[in-house]
């Protein structure tokens, strides 16, 4: 793209488009990056730089840029029938074709699924069709959602209360009503010198407590990330989730896996419950169900859930125009052909996510880096000031880790930054050689940022 094109098209940019989760003001002065092609674990901006997104786009990117198969699938689906509802006892072939093989990828009677245009709408879907099923079943104050502070399950007034970002909630009065949180396991900061797996069960039990406070028969579920993303990659030990489940069916509080990052093979599993081996009630997913190449989501309920909300429900007072939208639908097929048909989810598992793990326990070394935590193909590099002295960080919390961001960046290498932690989540297509280039260009980012700090 020419240089007076792009300025141009900044300009208007900074005119009439409002970012999500960006200081407009800052950006329009700065002029937006316009990323224009891509292919493979590669894309390009508009100034021709080359960048290896080891983000996978914003954790989506499965199957990686580029694949025609999907462009196709969406075109020949577009040109046969664009859109139809699922509103008027009808549906479209793929629709149908693709609630069933979720239900075939999904563990255990995960077996019914309604769908989304995001990750937010299939948590929004969730809060109303699990206090919808407790009170068709004569128990509507077991209403209560509990979920962790920091954790993430989207922007709309559900999504955003259900998750624990402060920050979220300041903004909209939030969370609404009869939704709390728990603290999340957060090992690197929140566990000392405990044993890890105790550490584990004492995380868990937080469930439990609030559980007792609130009243057993107050709480309709628990929601959770298997492994919480957006804050900067919290990996529980493996005692957490199997105590999560255990005090979950103790009390009879549904357990909910919100697995927008975590599914669709993320952590070399298919699904992050399968990661950690627990079975939960209820699944919400989206962005590697299209590896990104198009809005979707789903909520997926068991067969006691959906048979509750079948047999005493009456009609589901909930939908979107596109809930199940026939091109949607077709591109996500078309994607987990590819993701089955390539073995994508299994060479993860079984060659790249243990290189990747060496490697990227190698960045661990740096100087600047107090911990190199990974599971599968998700991974953090948390930046200190002093390695020796855990749970101590710098001052101005994020500002090293959006300096880190950009020399990276400068080096042609993406990665997300979440307060000084360095995020990484690389299309599950990524190689050896592309994961030895990624290792290369973080530890030049890793040395150029601790010269900036004079380290
Ligand atoms: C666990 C989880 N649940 C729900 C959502 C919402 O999905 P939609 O965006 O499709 O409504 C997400 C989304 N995840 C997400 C969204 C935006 C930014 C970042 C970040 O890490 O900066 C992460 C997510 O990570």
């Amino acid at each position: 793209m020419d240089h007076k094109t792009l300025e141009h098209l900044q300009h208007l940019d900074a005119a009439h488009h409002l970012h999500p989760f960006n200081d407009n003001a800052a950006l329009a002065a700065k002029g937006t990056r316009i990323l224009t092609r891509g292919e493979g674990c590669y894309v390009w901006d508009a100034e021709g730089h080359k960048l290896l997104d080891a983000f996978a786009g914003l954790w989506c990117v499965n199957i990686g840029y580029g694949r025609a198969e999907l462009g196709d699938a969406a075109a020949t689906q577009m040109r046969t029938l664009a859109y139809y509802n699922s509103f008027f006892q009808c549906t479209t072939e793929p629709t149908i074709r693709l609630a069933a093989e979720i239900a075939e990828l999904t563990p255990g009677d995960l077996n019914h699924a309604f769908f989304t245009n995001s990750g937010s709408e299939a948590n929004d879907t969730i809060l109303r069709l699990v206090r919808h099923f407790w009170a068709v079943q004569d128990q509507p104050r077991k209403n209560i959602f509990i979920g962790r502070h920091d954790g993430y399950h989207g922007t709309t007034m559900a999504g955003a209360s259900l998750g624990g970002m402060k920050g979220m909630h300041k903004q909209g009065g939030l969370p609404i009503p009869d939704i709390h949180h728990i603290d999340p396991p957060y090992p690197f900061g929140d566990a000392g010198d405990m044993d890890p797996e105790e550490y584990g069960l004492l995380a868990a039990r937080r469930l439990e407590d609030k559980i007792l406070e609130l009243g057993p028969e107050r709480v309709a579920a628990f929601i959770g990330e298997p492994i919480m993303g957006a804050i900067g990659v919290y990996i529980p030990p493996r005692s957490y989730w199997p105590e999560i489940e255990r005090i979950c069916r103790k009390y009879d509080v549904l357990l909910v896996a919100d697995e927008v990052i975590c599914g669709f093979g993320r952590t070399g599993e298919w699904f992050g419950s399968q990661y950690f081996g627990f079975q939960p009630d209820v699944m919400t997913i989206a962005k590697g169900i299209t590896s990104g190449y198009i809005p979707l989501g789903a909520a997926i309920f068991n067969d006691r859930v959906a048979g509750v909300l079948a047999a005493q429900g009456g009609e589901l007072a909930h939908g979107c125009t596109y809930s199940g939208h026939p091109v949607c639908a077709a591109v996500a097929l078309e994607n987990l052909r590819i993701l089955r048909d390539e073995r994508v989810v299994e060479h993860a598992r079984v060659d790249i996510a243990p290189y990747l793990a060496t490697r990227w326990a190698e960045l661990g070394e740096h100087r600047l880096v107090g911990e190199a935590r990974i599971a599968g193909l998700m991974g953090a590099l948390e930046l200190v000031p002093d390695k020796r002295r855990r749970g101590e960080y710098f001052p101005g919390r994020g500002k090293v880790g959006a300096l880190c961001r950009d020399i990276a960046l400068r080096h042609g290498l993406i990665l997300r930054a979440t307060y000084d932690a360095m995020l990484l989540s690389p299309p599950l297509v990524i190689t050896r050689l592309q994961v030895d280039e990624l290792f290369d260009k973080a530890w030049k980012a890793l040395d150029e940022c601790a010269q900036a700090l004079g380290k």
